[in-house]
């Protein structure tokens, strides 16, 4: 389950997201930089307040890399009696002896140490925050004003980042600028929780105060319970159609809508050939999407299937690494969108583009079973496409790979 983490600066801001379903209450003050910290008498306050209700988290501030300053202040946010201390870490020679020297405390405190999309640091820190003991890891952003976690890192550096915590054991966050739209984009990758605080606010404006309205609607896309996960890479459909996402077998007489993804050009390791091996070369991807309409009148992102997924799963499984056929590579896109219950029908293009002076590819045409189209499903990927209809190949070079 995915949980919402909500940044509040108050115990005033406390009240509004408890209200609208927060599941981690956050003490974070946003005046005062990434992980601004609020005075410890207003944590307590706040600890005392919530009374067990949820659980609370608090940010130690943008704290120097020095271990004896990171031990005393997050000494003493732990002594409030927050569940959560969140520790930012930045870029620095000394970040071992940091994480290190955290170790005692991390016997008594559930300690989150917290990255930076925007900053680059070596690939082992989740294995050394599990040495040293702590619960769990975030992703967030340092400069709010430099743009949301998505501009800073791919969907599937993400889903890697969630999985490398997930693989040691450690719980995983994900924030940063975090809008409505993204969140569909990142429940596929179940991370423990999703953190927001602009998102909250007034305007979208995180050192504006928390707003009911806007709480509320980021609530309303984060489902609030789950199912165990078989495979934590997949969303929950059943949670999510649960959740409004999804139509129930009535609402599908209301037809189907169209989506679309032109022109979509990635490099692409592909190709059967021995000089296709060891490089990339771009392929175009052109995919129509069938998709059960919820409501005559969508008005938020759980009315409608976004493309950003198509474009997500597309990029997730070009990273993969080297594909033979374009075939293959294009029964894999359609059997990730077909993944998701309210796609009926899909037909892929996957064309190479520099194999001479035209394009050669493939399109296919893949469509769910009638009865089982609205019906929220797990699958394997070979499993999420119906029998095909139409496989249509463009190959004029000889090659169908
Ligand atoms: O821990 C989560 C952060 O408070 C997110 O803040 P933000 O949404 O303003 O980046």
């Amino acid at each position: 389950m995915t949980k919402m983490l909500a940044s509040v600066r108050d115990r005033r801001e406390v009240e509004i997201v408890l209200k609208g379903g927060a599941d981690i209450i956050d003490l974070k003050d946003p005046d005062n930089g990434a992980l601004g910290a609020v005075a410890p008498e207003t944590i307590r306050d706040v600890v005392d307040f919530v009374a067990g209700v949820r659980p609370v988290s608090a940010a130690c501030g943008d704290l120097p890399m020095e271990p004896e300053v990171l031990l005393r202040e997050a000494g003493e946010i732990a002594a409030t009696g927050v569940e959560y201390v969140k520790i930012g870490f930045f870029p620095s020679e000394h970040l071992p002896e940091c994480i290190a020297a955290l170790k005692g405390l991390a016997q008594q405190r559930k300690l989150i140490g917290v990255l930076f999309a925007d900053h680059a640091y070596p690939d082992d820190l989740p294995a050394a925050f599990k040495e040293a003991g702590f619960h769990g890891i975030m992703i967030d952003t340092a400069n709010k004003a430099g743009g949301r976690l998505l501009d800073h890192l791919s969907p599937d550096r993400i889903g890697g980042f969630i999985k490398s915590a997930h693989d040691l054991s450690l719980m995983v966050g994900v924030a940063g600028s975090l809008e409505a739209p993204d969140i569909p984009r990142l429940l596929v990758f179940a991370p423990d929780f999703l953190g927001f605080r602009g998102a909250l606010c007034e305007n979208q404006k995180r050192n504006a105060g928390i707003s009911e309205e806007a709480t509320a609607k980021i609530r309303a896309l984060i489902p609030e319970e789950r199912t165990p996960a078989t495979d934590a890479s997949r969303v929950d459909y059943q949670l999510l159609a649960a959740r409004g996402y999804f139509p129930s077998p009535e609402d599908s007489k209301l037809g189907t809508d169209k989506i679309f993804v032109r022109d979509f050009v990635l490099p692409v390791q592909i190709g059967a050939y021995s000089f296709e091996h060891g490089k990339a070369q771009k392929v175009r991807f052109d995919v129509t999407a069938d998709v059960l309409r919820v409501t005559l009148n969508p008005e938020d992102m759980r009315h409608v299937v976004s493309y950003d997924l198509i474009m997500d799963g597309i990029r997730t499984i070009v990273a993969r690494g080297h594909v033979e056929l374009a075939e293959t590579l294009a029964e894999q896109v359609a059997a990730f969108i077909l993944e998701n219950p309210r796609v009926t029908r899909v037909v892929v293009r996957a064309e190479k583009l520099e194999l001479g002076a035209g394009g050669v590819g493939v399109e296919i045409e893949r469509r769910r079973e009638a009865q089982s189209a609205s019906k929220p499903r797990r699958s394997s990927p070979d499993t999420g496409a119906g029998a095909g209809t139409t496989h249509a190949h463009g190959g004029r070079k000889g090659s169908n790979s």
